[in-house]
């Protein structure tokens, strides 16, 4: 896998493996993250997903939206998703991650976390349409939040990084396939963020 040599770490990159996760805060500046935050919040359409639990259908904690090139359906936790066409603030965002990525991504998951109640849930991002050890770029605006990773069967090894407004996470290696990550919710006051996954779906 070809290394992303653009992410030098520096002093306020957490210690994270670099085979499965690379970080870069300010990955776009403070005046780039005040326009797009509130053109994202109020352009994109976002959904209130619910899921099947117990035999009860949930609302999903937090606003979803799937975007991307034509054609490029998507199944997720059972149900099908036709993606709404790339905006002027998505293809902005993409080009940028595309060219640190050295990846042409061809879609995007979107998440609005409303307040510290809102979550995801211990995953991973491993549908088939990814393929192999796929890498997923994460955008995040907003809210600082946690973002946790623990193996899938080795307890021990676990990490945790603060995602900051503006900070880019590339996930990659075989973080899908052998290990979860999550959002948890918090008790604070927390602020809305906005998190964008960007794919490549076959
Ligand atoms: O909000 C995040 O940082 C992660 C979102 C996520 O894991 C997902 O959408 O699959
Ligand atoms: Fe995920």
């Amino acid at each position: 896998m070809e290394q992303l040599s653009f992410f030098d770490g520096g002093p306020h990159s957490p210690k994270l493996p670099v085979d499965l996760m690379e970080y870069k805060p300010d990955f776009f500046t403070r005046a780039e993250c005040d326009t797009l935050i509130p053109a994202l919040k109020t352009k994109i359409r976002w959904n209130q997903e619910t899921i099947q639990m117990y035999g009860k259908l949930l609302n999903t904690p937090r606003l979803t939206a799937w975007y991307g090139d034509n054609s490029k359906t998507y199944a997720f936790s059972g149900k099908k998703y036709d993606p709404y066409l790339w905006t002027d603030e998505l293809l902005f965002i993409k080009h940028r991650v595309d060219a640190a990525a050295g990846i042409t991504f061809n879609s995007v998951l979107l998440n609005l976390y409303r307040n510290g109640n809102d979550s995801v849930a211990w995953h991973a991002d491993d549908e088939p349409e990814l393929g192999i050890n796929p890498v997923i770029a994460s955008v995040s605006f907003g809210q600082i939040r946690r973002f946790d990773v623990r193996h899938k069967t080795d307890k021990q090894q676990k990490y945790s990084v603060e995602l900051e407004n503006g900070s880019l996470l590339v996930m990659k290696g075989d973080l899908q396939h052998n290990w979860l990550h999550q959002v948890p919710k918090s008790t604070r006051a927390l602020g809305e963020r906005i998190n964008l996954t960007f794919r490549v779906i076959s």
